[in-house]
């Protein structure tokens, strides 16, 4: 679904992203993990096709994700940290919105049945999104995502200030997504939630791609000694 292949970025000499290679498949869920300057915010943003690769390819299902950035927008899903919802519409109201931007015909009882299925409750469907936090707003994000039937949705940063409960949910409705063949690749900092959730785990450090582990039969002690092995090499 997503294949990343010798993408190269540099900011004046620094390499920020030293040739990387990777891919995520059809409901396959990716988390890259790396300390701040990692070059993870600028491999998101390639992948994105806000920033041109200097070298290197992205391709989402065929397609060019910088030169047919169009074409992979419509097929993609990018939730950032904070998700920006209208405040004074309802989850129902936004999604309609949002639905209406990208052309697409959908009834509410759509919008709501995939509302239903990220875990809004019937009660929050009428409510306002300015008093949601930050986990209800994800949720409704993911809900756009299902309704479009995007075939990658990449996160950044999606666990940070949530609580346990609200993270446990937000990997359970994350594996809904996966469940219905979706692609989906995490940027994060947050160990417990990579492994908790992912197929495969990416390790980035200066810019390179230092370890692409499967998250199978990995141990959280054996996943966070891989990671500070990186910064002690
Ligand atoms: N617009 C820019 N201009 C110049 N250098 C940049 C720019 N954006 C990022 N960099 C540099 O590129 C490198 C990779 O940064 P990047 O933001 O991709 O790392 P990161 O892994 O996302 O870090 P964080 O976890 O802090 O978000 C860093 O050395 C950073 O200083």
């Amino acid at each position: 679904m997503l294949e990343v292949s010798n993408l190269n970025k540099f900011y004046g000499k620094n390499h920020a992203v030293n040739d990387l290679n990777f891919t995520v498949a059809s409901g396959e869920i990716l988390c890259l993990l790396g300390a701040n300057g990692a070059g993870k915010t600028t491999t998101l943003n390639m992948l994105l096709g806000f920033i041109k690769p200097d070298s290197g390819s992205a391709i989402l299902d065929g397609l060019d994700m910088y030169y047919q950035r169009s074409a992979c927008r419509e097929q993609m899903m990018y939730i950032p940290e904070n998700v920006h919802l209208y405040p004074s519409f309802t989850a129902i109201e936004n999604i309609a919105y949002l639905a209406e931007l990208a052309k697409m015909r959908v009834s509410d009882g759509e919008i709501k049945d995939v509302l239903i299925r990220t875990g809004i409750t019937e009660n929050q469907l009428d409510r306002k999104v300015g008093s949601f936090s930050k986990g209800m707003r994800q949720k409704v994000a993911i809900a756009f995502a299902l309704l479009k039937h995007a075939k990658l949705v990449l996160m950044d940063e999606p666990t940070s200030g949530l609580d346990p409960v609200a993270t446990q949910e937000f990997i359970d409705v994350v594996n809904t997504i996966k469940e219905r063949g979706t692609a989906v690749l995490i940027v994060t900092h947050d160990l417990l939630c990579a492994h908790q959730l992912s197929d495969h785990i990416g390790i980035m450090s200066q810019g390179q791609l230092k370890q692409f582990i499967k998250n199978e039969q990995l141990t959280l002690p054996d996943l966070t000694e891989h990671y500070f092995n990186q910064f002690s090499a």
